[in-house]
């Protein structure tokens, strides 16, 4: 279970985030969408360690993760796709997914290069190409593969689909709720397309100004048009 309490966040003497409280339960998948600037990439990041200082509490099954390193949160259980993907363009697009197999796991097994581009059947056409020679939408998904490569309990994905064609959207979209779903694997994802979000996850929340202003299910999100018109641009 990942559990984040009373989570406030800072870049500098910004107070960005204030007072996230939000819990995954294993395998749950969570949402979170907004605005551009409203926090959500910040959150992850909170979760990761990977840039704001927080305040408050952030616990993986219990153990708290606030004042660890993020390669000991990665071991812990929990891998971050950055925004900008960071994909080696010198690098084939296997030994890019290799590369997270160095990365020390507390968790289940990692899979295999050949499990992973067995999930992910576009990649499996693409295993020899270099990282330059990849289209966004490709460079995204490998980066998205490389993070499932070591078995996360949770994995948070920053904006996969931001510039990205819709066909690729599509397909992103199918496999990761396979995965999730065949692997148990919780999701917390920033996304701004609410249609793959939903397809993705079974909860949202939403962000505004560094505050969540509605929790629930898509249904309940769905019954409450005034949040969509307000804090959605759709
Ligand atoms: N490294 C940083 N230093 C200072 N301020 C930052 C930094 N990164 C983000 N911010 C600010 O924090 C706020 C939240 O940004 P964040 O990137 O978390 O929003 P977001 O909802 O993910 O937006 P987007 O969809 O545009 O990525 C914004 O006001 C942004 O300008």
């Amino acid at each position: 279970m990942l559990e984040i309490a009373n989570l406030q966040a800072y870049y500098e003497t910004s107070h960005i985030l204030h007072d996230i409280s939000l819990s995954l339960a294993d395998g749950a998948g969570v949402a979170i969408v907004g605005r551009n600037g409203m926090g959500k990439s910040t959150l992850l990041k909170s979760v990761m360690g990977a840039g704001p200082r927080v305040k408050g509490t952030i616990r993986l099954d219990g153990r708290e993760l606030s004042a660890l390193a993020p390669f000991k949160r990665c071991r812990m259980g929990i891998s971050l796709v950055p925004e900008d993907r960071r994909i080696y363009p010198h690098l084939t697009v296997a030994e890019n997914i290799a590369l997270a197999g160095h990365a020390k796991s507390e968790t289940g097994k990692p899979y295999s290069v050949e499990e992973i581009l067995d999930f992910f059947p576009l990649l499996k056409k693409l295993a020899l190409r270099k990282g330059f020679q990849l289209s966004g939408g490709e460079q995204q998904l490998a980066a998205v593969a490389r993070a499932v490569l070591p078995s996360p309990s949770f994995l948070l994905l920053d904006e996969p689909t931001e510039g990205l064609a819709p066909l690729i959207v599509d397909s992103m979209g199918e496999e990761i709720r396979a995965i999730r779903h065949r692997e148990k694997m919780g999701l917390l994802l920033a996304e701004q397309n609410v249609d793959f979000a939903r397809h993705c996850t079974d909860h949202l929340v939403v962000l505004d100004v560094g505050r969540i202003v509605f929790s629930g299910s898509w249904a309940e999100f769905d019954g409450n048009p005034e949040i969509r018109e307000r804090h959605l641009s759709l």
